[in-house]
């Protein structure tokens, strides 16, 4: 059996000319370009990890949070990384010198201190952060892998944090939000580490008392419930009481949102009741929902 086929005319092919050698040259371009970064983002990692302070966290870090680091970097967000603040279950805080667009966000002219939150995705308890995003309408569809979980929980903690200053509640700037890691305003910086609630003489409990149910109250209006409030996430900087840990904050609509506004509410006024105070839990929830006959 012999194979027909149709002669064409050489000038209906398509000749190798300049078309292809510009797919040629693009080609090369953009190799050059990834190789630069390739470059670029190793002496990253390995500034990172050089960094004094931030030695033995960095070992830890996988590369996809080097890669969110780095584009933080290139945003103009962080300029150079501090010292750890705080370790914790799920995260990591550390300070850092911010860079440019931190300054924009700010509306400062020197380069503020930033705070970085990272969350370790390997050590998150993810099903545990799968439970507190359930109900809550931003974050419908997200499945179950524990990577899209964690980095949907910090989404939600700056959406969270976007939300609360917009209804008036003092907690910190949030300025950027890159796979697993969080940039926001750094509290406390004068006086070294921030200090929890937990951990100063409160010498006029009845204004702290005040500020923190009307906290409570605005963010309840807007829709918010914190969810793990107590004395050890409430810091002190100057003399604001400012809220943080708003990862795990749902929205009204969670079905558990009334068990852990009911919660926050026991944990506020139990620490109120022991600095002296004659405050009832009951009182408190009915300040926040609004629900007073009087
Ligand atoms: N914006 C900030 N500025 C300064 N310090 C901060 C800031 N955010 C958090 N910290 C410090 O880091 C600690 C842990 O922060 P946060 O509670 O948000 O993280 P976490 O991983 O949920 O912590 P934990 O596991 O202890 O609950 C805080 O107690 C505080 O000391």
């Amino acid at each position: 059996m012999t194979e027909s086929f149709e002669l064409v005319d050489t000038e209906d092919v398509d000749s190798p000319g300049d078309e292809w050698e510009e797919i040629d040259v693009a080609d090369t371009e953009a190799d050059r370009i990834a190789r630069r970064r390739d470059r670029e983002f190793s002496e990253f990692r390995k500034r990172i990890k050089d960094a004094d302070q931030f030695k033995v966290e960095a070992s830890v870090f996988d590369d996809a949070t080097f890669a969110a680091l780095y584009k933080l970097v290139q945003d103009g967000y962080i300029d150079a990384f501090g010292g750890p603040i705080s370790t914790g279950k799920e995260a990591n805080v550390y300070s850092a010198l911010g860079g440019e667009t931190a300054a924009d966000v700010l509306d400062v002219d020197d380069n503020p201190e930033v705070a970085v939150k990272v969350y370790r995705i390997n050590a998150s308890d993810f099903r545990d952060m799968r439970g507190y995003l359930d109900g809550d309408p931003r974050f419908e569809g997200i499945g179950h892998d524990k990577k899209q979980i964690v980095q949907a929980w910090v989404r939600k903690e700056f959406a969270n944090l976007t939300r609360a200053r917009k209804a008036g509640v003092r907690v910190p700037e949030p300025m950027a939000v890159e796979r697993n890691v969080l940039v926001m305003e750094l509290l406390g910086l004068d006086t070294g580490r921030a200090k929890r609630l937990s951990e100063v003489h409160v010498e006029n409990p009845e204004t702290a008392y005040e500020v923190i149910r009307e906290y409570m109250r605005r963010l309840y209006d807007a829709g918010l419930v914190h969810g793990d409030l107590s004395e050890y996430n409430v810091i002190l900087h100057g003399e604001e009481l400012v809220v943080i840990d708003l990862g795990q904050a749902v929205t009204v609509h969670h079905p558990n949102s009334r068990e852990f506004l009911e919660r926050d509410c026991h944990n506020v006024a139990a620490f109120f009741r022991r600095q002296g105070m004659d405050v009832t839990d009951e009182d408190l929830l009915a300040f926040v929902t609004d629900d007073t006959s009087d």
